[in-house]
């Protein structure tokens, strides 16, 4: 049974969690002023220990982070990233590289097993079992690893057939993924999500549950859609030098099917008869408060942020960021709209950071997968019910992301000018666009009351693809300042369609060509 005493907390603590934790992928706070690192609670689950570190900062609230924790022999050979400590006797280390807590922590749920994970029994583990775990593959011979998916999660898989996410940092909640997967997997038709096979949460007297982890099916994926999208673009592009324009079906196929099966996902979600957390609700005051704040509060910080980054930025960048702040006014008005327009359309639970990324392709269909919701929102934020839009939004900007990614980075298009490809990219954009929207539609036997108008419609999808064009800005100047430009371009279109809307006379001049 692994025990930690006083004198190995503050140890840790003090002089081993801090440079442990920011060499760590999962951890989130690197880039920010860290205070201090204290182990909060010491779980117990069986022989081994979760310590459940929170981590503060200069600024900024502070944040739980779960490590399992267990002490083996200098000879079990353990992946760098998951030692601890080594002294001259034992290696302390990240207990999912140990096969046994792996092992457990199946059993657990294999079991809907509750543990007591507190001496004065005020906290227990609790595993759920679901729907997804089929009864013939029992704990005892269950091979596992861990995956070397790199992420802000960590990763096992067992028997080959089942895909535990190790939740790193932790919400003060149900973890919204399983919300979501479980409510699709066990009361929706909707088949083209990994099924949900259980979870993992810490139950504590008097607060909410926090969830650890969440097992679900494992996919066998070819590939996700970005890289789909990339062939198709890669076959596309060898015609453009040559000044053709040829699209295969196949490529209208895959759209349309990626179309239907968003609608699908949402149609899952839309659940007249269900409880508060999943039945469709209306267009607010206060819902449409909420979203006019958080899209004035997200431009207000991606000013700012362009304004300090503006220097770097080469010059075709800057003429963009250029049309973007001039059209600051434009955008403000056509935001304020979401106060005051009729909208009878009704909101759900969505997936929340849509992109190609997130659908694997198995056996000629499509499997959508992370359903944690926005990195940048809060827990609550990301629980709650959105025009589904929102998704369509986020998709459609990824064709868009896709398009000039490839259009305007590769080797084949060098020589072409920047005016002409985007024509082309632009062309083979709309045309994605139209495919996906239209099969995403055809999905509900639209009219539907997710989508009351054509008026509804367009102004929900065109405020949804500003506020993602305008969240993607600041991921791009954070993490890769050479893209920046793609979004500033889905801004720039959304400002041209809101162009459209008004009158003539008002229209913005086009300060430069939005290359
Ligand atoms: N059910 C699954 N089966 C197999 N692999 C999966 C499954 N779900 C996710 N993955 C793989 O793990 C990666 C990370 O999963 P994701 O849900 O995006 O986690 P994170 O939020 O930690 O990035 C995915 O890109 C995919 O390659
Ligand atoms: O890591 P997550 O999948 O949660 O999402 C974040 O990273 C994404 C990039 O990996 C980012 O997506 C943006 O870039 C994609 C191409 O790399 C593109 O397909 C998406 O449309 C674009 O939004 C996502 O925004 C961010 O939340």
């Amino acid at each position: 049974m692994t025990n930690v005493n006083n004198a190995l907390i503050n140890h840790l603590e003090t002089n081993v969690f801090p440079s442990y934790f920011n060499a760590s992928r999962w951890f989130a706070g690197k880039a920010r002023s860290q205070k201090d690192f204290r182990i909060q609670h010491t779980l117990t689950f069986g022989e081994f220990l979760i310590l459940i570190v929170e981590v503060s900062y200069h600024e900024g609230p502070s944040e739980l982070y779960q490590l399992p924790f267990t002490e083996v022999s200098l000879d079990m050979d353990i992946p760098e990233k998951g030692v601890i400590e080594k002294t001259e006797t034992s290696q302390w280390i990240d207990a999912i590289y140990d096969v046994q807590f792996r092992k457990e922590l199946f059993a657990n749920i294999f079991n809907a097993t509750t543990l007591p994970s507190s001496a004065d029994q005020s906290s227990f583990l609790a595993s759920i079992k679901g729907k997804g775990l089929s009864d013939s593959d029992t704990p005892e011979n269950i091979e596992s690893h861990v995956l070397p998916v790199d992420s802000s999660n960590s990763a096992m898989l067992f028997g080959g057939k089942y895909f535990l996410k190790l939740y790193r940092k932790l919400f003060d909640q149900t973890n919204p993924e399983v919300e979501m997967v479980s409510f699709l997997t066990q009361h929706s038709d909707f088949k083209n999500i990994p099924a949900y096979a259980g979870s993992l949460t810490w139950q504590r007297t008097g607060q909410p549950d926090i969830t650890l982890g969440m097992m679900q099916q494992a996919i066998r994926a070819d590939k996700d859609n970005w890289m789909l999208t990339g062939d198709f673009l890669n076959d596309f592009m060898y015609g453009v030098p040559n000044g053709m324009f040829g699209i295969k079906e196949w490529v209208f196929e895959q759209v349309t099917l990626l179309g239907k099966r968003t609608g699908e996902m949402h149609l899952g979600l839309f659940a007249p008869g269900a409880d508060d957390a999943f039945a469709p609700e209306a267009f607010d005051d206060t819902y449409r408060a909420f979203l006019l704040h958080r899209l004035t509060d997200l431009l207000d910080r991606r000013y700012a942020l362009l304004i300090d980054n503006y220097q770097k930025l080469d010059e075709p960048t800057q003429r963009l960021a250029w049309i973007f702040m001039e059209a600051r006014e434009l955008i403000d008005d056509f935001a304020k709209e979401m106060l005051t327009r009729p909208l009878d359309s009704l909101r759900i639970r969505i997936h929340g950071d849509y992109h190609l990324g997130q659908v694997l392709t198995q056996d000629g269909d499509f499997i959508i997968i992370d359903f944690e919701g926005e990195p940048e929102a809060t827990i609550a934020e990301r629980k709650i019910k959105h025009s589904p839009f929102k998704d369509v939004a986020g998709m459609i900007r990824s064709y868009h992301y896709a398009v000039s990614a490839k259009l305007f980075e590769s080797h084949e298009t060098k020589d072409i000018s920047s005016e002409k490809l985007q024509i082309v990219s632009d062309r083979w954009y709309k045309l994605m666009r139209e495919t996906y929207f239209e099969a995403y539609l055809e999905a509900f036997g639209w009219p539907h009351p997710l989508f009351n108008s054509q008026h509804e419609i367009n102004f929900l999808l065109l405020f949804f693809l500003l506020e993602k064009a305008v969240y993607e800005l600041g991921y791009e100047i954070s993490y890769r300042p050479s893209w920046v430009k793609i979004p500033l371009r889905g801004i720039v279109e959304v400002i041209r369609e809101i162009e459209k809307l008004k009158e003539p006379s008002v229209r913005i001049s086009r300060l430069a060509n939005p290359s």
